[in-house]
């Protein structure tokens, strides 16, 4: 798996909105740029349209209005270079191939070279060692989500994004994850987007939080996080982490009123 040397991508997102057929809005219309190089979170109420915003950035989904560029160019473009990886919530494993041959196959469409040792790493990485040669119907659900990061880690993306990859992944798994993941993507110079509903991961693990209102979503507050790294679970507990946690947390309830409130817009 040689080391891609382009840099991480800056993606615009210009007046982007979706609204479902059938008039459900799902995005109000939406600026927003992502740093090369950076890991953002996005966080929000359930249904609020993160996953939405995320599958437009990476071209699984049309946009209603505006546009993503990603170094200028539309998703599909870097899709195609093989230079974009996403891992949902549902991990989409072929369920004939084991974790190995899963990420083997990840690799060959991405014409990358097959270093069985570097995959070998990679699973250990995300606490899946011995478990190489097992098909994912024999793996617990946390566990196929754990393939599935691997899988999104191996072709070593320029874009990752990552969508509540720990959704189903133990506490203690999930803490460890969080620790070894940023090393990882800044090491091979990665830009990140990843959707969380827990406000500790989202600070834990990204350069800038974005919250986003109840549906239809619209940023309720960009928060920058300048906590050293490398960051380690006990550090949740210092003072400066409490206190970005509590801005996210009170941007979330400022979204929520918002929406609620008797000048909410319809
Ligand atoms: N393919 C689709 N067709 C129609 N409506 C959709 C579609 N996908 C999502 N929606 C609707 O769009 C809204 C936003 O969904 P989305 O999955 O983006 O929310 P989310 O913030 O990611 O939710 P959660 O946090 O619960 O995963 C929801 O009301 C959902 O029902």
């Amino acid at each position: 798996m040689a080391a891609d040397r382009t840099p991480p991508p800056r993606i615009v997102c210009a007046g982007l909105a979706k609204t479902w057929e059938g008039g459900l809005a799902a995005l109000r219309p939406t600026n927003l740029t992502f740093e090369a190089g950076q890991t953002t979170a996005l966080v929000g109420p359930s249904g609020c349209g993160k996953s939405t915003l995320l599958r437009m950035i990476a071209g699984l989904e049309t946009p209603s209005a505006g546009t993503v560029l990603i170094d200028g160019q539309p998703p599909a473009q870097l899709l195609r270079a093989a230079g974009l990886s996403v891992a949902f919530q549902d991990p989409s494993l072929l369920p004939w191939r084991t974790v190995r041959g899963n990420i083997e196959l990840a690799l060959s469409l991405a014409r990358r070279p097959v270093d069985r040792q570097a995959i070998d790493d990679l699973i250990a990485m995300v606490g899946l060692a011995g478990f190489a040669d097992t098909r994912p119907a024999e793996l617990s659900g946390g566990m196929r989500q754990r393939a599935a990061i691997a899988r999104a880690l191996a072709t070593e993306p320029r874009l990752l994004l990552l969508d509540e990859p720990f959704g189903a992944v133990d506490e203690i798994t999930r803490q460890q994850l969080a620790e070894d993941l940023p090393g990882l993507w800044e090491a091979r110079g990665t830009t990140t987007i990843l959707v969380t509903h827990s406000v500790t991961e989202a600070v834990m693990l990204s350069d800038r939080v974005i919250v986003l209102s109840p549906r239809p979503a619209e940023v309720v507050a960009d928060i920058a996080i300048p906590l050293p790294r490398p960051r380690f679970a006990q550090d949740a507990r210092s003072a400066e982490f409490g206190q970005l946690a509590d801005q996210v947390v009170a941007a979330l309830s400022l979204g929520r009123a918002r929406h609620d409130g008797p000048l909410a817009a319809q």
